[in-house]
């Protein structure tokens, strides 16, 4: 029996939402549970099916990244869930899937505008996309990478990753986080809607105006309390 059961039982249950979800198609994407007194993550094994997942399979890893027990091999994405883990002390869980409207925006390389209060209920802000990498990233481990560019994005951009649960990767795809990896995935549910209906709205309408900031204000705090909102 491992010591880290309870890490892979959170991860094969939350593996198992991305396809239920419509999220995935095939082996696309990937769900990590953290126990941060461990100081490791459970992730789901690369290239394996969402239909042949046992919580067994699923790999432990610590926040360097070293496979700490598991004979698969580990997500391909493993280095950043790492890195996030390493620098953000307050998450449990992070998502990556390559859902098709949230990776359509990746690919545009643009941030996903707060059109409505479907938005606003869960973010006062554009749903940031990092810049794709440049030469000297790709040229490095890409990652590891992947995880500083988050991690600068929402620095630059004067962002919390307790406020902003969510960002797409310029040219890649989304990653969601969270203090479990139940709320990791209810996030990237989430950016995927709200992904869908800012196309829909643009395709609709080209010079959408953006929900002004009383609104969001009014529509965030009514679901997160006074005092929440932190647009900018
Ligand atoms: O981002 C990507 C590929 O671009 C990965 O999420 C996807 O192919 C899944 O890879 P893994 O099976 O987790 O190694």
């Amino acid at each position: 029996m491992s010591k880290y059961q309870h890490i892979q039982q959170a991860a094969y249950e939350a593996n198992m939402q991305l396809p239920k979800l419509g999220l995935v198609l095939f082996t696309f994407g990937n769900v990590s549970a953290a126990d941060r007194d461990l100081g490791v993550f459970a992730i789901k094994p690369s290239g394996v099916p969402y239909e042949d997942l046992t919580p067994g399979k699923m790999v432990i890893v610590d926040f360097d990244g070293n496979t700490v027990e598991g004979k698969l091999r580990p997500s391909s994405d493993t280095l950043t869930h790492a890195v996030l883990y390493k620098h953000w002390e307050k998450i449990g869980g992070i998502v990556h899937t390559h859902s098709t409207y949230g990776t359509a925006w990746a690919q545009s390389q643009r941030d996903i505008p707060i059109f409505g209060t479907t938005h606003a209920d869960h973010l006062t802000v554009d749903i940031p996309c990092a810049p794709p990498m440049n030469d000297e990233m790709i040229k490095g481990n890409y990652e590891y990478q992947t995880g500083f560019q988050i991690m600068e994005c929402l620095e630059q951009k004067g962002l919390s990753y307790e406020e902003v649960e969510m960002i797409l990767v310029g040219n890649h795809a989304p990653f969601t986080w969270g203090k479990t990896p139940e709320k990791a995935v209810y996030n990237s549910a989430v950016l995927e809607t709200v992904a869908q209906m800012a196309y829909l709205t643009e395709q609709i309408r080209k010079d959408v105006p953006k929900l002004q900031d009383s609104l969001i204000r009014k529509h965030y705090e009514r679901k997160h309390g006074p005092h929440s909102y932190y647009g900018q």
